[in-house]
């Protein structure tokens, strides 16, 4: 064997004092994020410290900097912690999530807003979006859409109701195991709990591998990881968050059909978030119902060329008119381009209501 050139002692020394070159650059970060937030507090008192887009600026910056080993997202996620630890010096930011706790949404708020952000579990969609109006939070995390079972309707008929604006999004990648407690065997498992989202994204995987097993909906995988605790004949389809949370063990990891499974959530607040530089709007639009009246909503998309990312019909409750859209788009409303779009979407609808402009999720 050939003698290293450096030594490990070496190294290990070079090591401790990059540490340190650490350590005092991350405090002079968080005595800055301070300053920072002093001179918020004069220009707005009880105003929020919590920046959406600033945060989506920095993330993007880290990233096209990042020049290896350690890859983009990786790198990103630390910074997102470095983030997330100098605003909770100041005010550490409530957020309301879709519960209970070990659900996906409490995953997907956490890596919006960091470890450090007070996360605190609602039982229904509606009460994150009450618990936001009340100011009893900062903010609220609701799901939106998956990419193999579609749109979340609940959130989308939330809005309909709400004066709340999107502030963000987060995308996360969905991966579900099937839990047992400790002592059931594979063999003896004759029950399976989950959420009916979470039973249709492993359809193909539990017909091929538990035909027989009765599959009971409830309503959550955290409730399904919670109830096989006490179960030595169930199993749950729950993630990571929930299997550490109920100690539970894994009888197969990646259960979902589709690799890429997704889910998208929505950050709701207060707050009219200012351009990132890349961001995303969200409308509900109320169209009469007359002959042309999709073609005509869209016609000044396609002239303005701005690219629609998602176009969801719900019914209308109120009865008055017949279609309510819900449409993501990208671009922010204060820009020029958008802002000529809106206007001329405003004149041949029946109602517009904007949403949110906000940063496209970077994490
Ligand atoms: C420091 C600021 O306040 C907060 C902290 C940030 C940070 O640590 O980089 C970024 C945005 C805000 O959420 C700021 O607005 O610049």
């Amino acid at each position: 064997m050939t003698e290293p050139t450096v030594s490990l002692e070496a190294l290990r020394q070079r090591i401790d004092a990059l540490d340190n070159d650490i350590l005092r650059l991350i405090s002079e970060r968080a005595a800055c994020a301070q300053q920072v937030a002093e001179i918020k507090a004069e220009h707005e008192p009880g105003g929020v410290f919590y920046r959406p887009e600033r945060e989506a600026q920095v993330l993007r910056r880290v990233m096209e900097l990042n020049k290896g080993p350690l890859d983009s997202e990786e790198m990103a996620r630390l910074f997102r912690e470095i983030m997330s630890a100098c605003l909770a010096l100041e005010q550490p930011v409530k957020v309301a999530y879709l519960g209970p706790e070990g659900t996906f949404t409490q995953q997907a708020a956490l890596k919006h807003f960091g470890e450090s952000a007070i996360s605190l579990p609602m039982a229904a969609i509606d009460e994150v979006f009450r618990e936001v109006e009340a100011g009893a939070v900062n903010y609220g995390v609701v799901p939106v859409e998956n990419s193999t079972e579609g749109v979340i309707n609940h959130t989308l008929d939330s809005f309909m109701d709400s004066g709340l604006r999107i502030c963000g999004e987060v995308v996360l990648r969905i991966h579900h195991h099937l839990l047992v407690a400790e002592t059931t065997r594979r063999d003896k498992v004759s029950r399976i709990y989950s959420h009916p989202q979470s039973f249709a994204q492993c359809r193909k995987w539990l017909d091929a591998h538990f035909p027989q097993a009765e599959r009971v909906p409830v309503s959550s995988n955290a409730e399904a990881a919670r109830l096989v605790k006490t179960e030595w004949h169930s199993a749950a389809i729950a993630g990571d968050m929930a299997a550490k949370l109920y100690g539970l063990s894994k009888l197969a990891e990646k259960i979902e059909d589709r690799p890429d499974n997704s889910t998208r959530f929505l950050i709701i607040g207060n707050q009219d978030v200012p351009i990132s530089g890349a961001d995303k709007t969200s409308l509900v639009v109320a169209m009469r119902n007359q002959p042309g009246a999709l073609h005509d909503l869209l016609e000044p998309f396609h002239r303005h060329q701005i690219d629609m990312t998602r176009l969801e019909t719900r019914p209308s409750r109120t009865g008055v008119w017949n279609y309510v859209f819900f449409i993501d788009f990208k671009g922010h409303c204060e820009e020029p381009r958008v802002a000529a779009m809106l206007e001329e979407v405003q004149l041949r609808a029946a109602e517009v209501k904007v949403l949110g402009s906000y940063p496209v999720g970077v994490l």
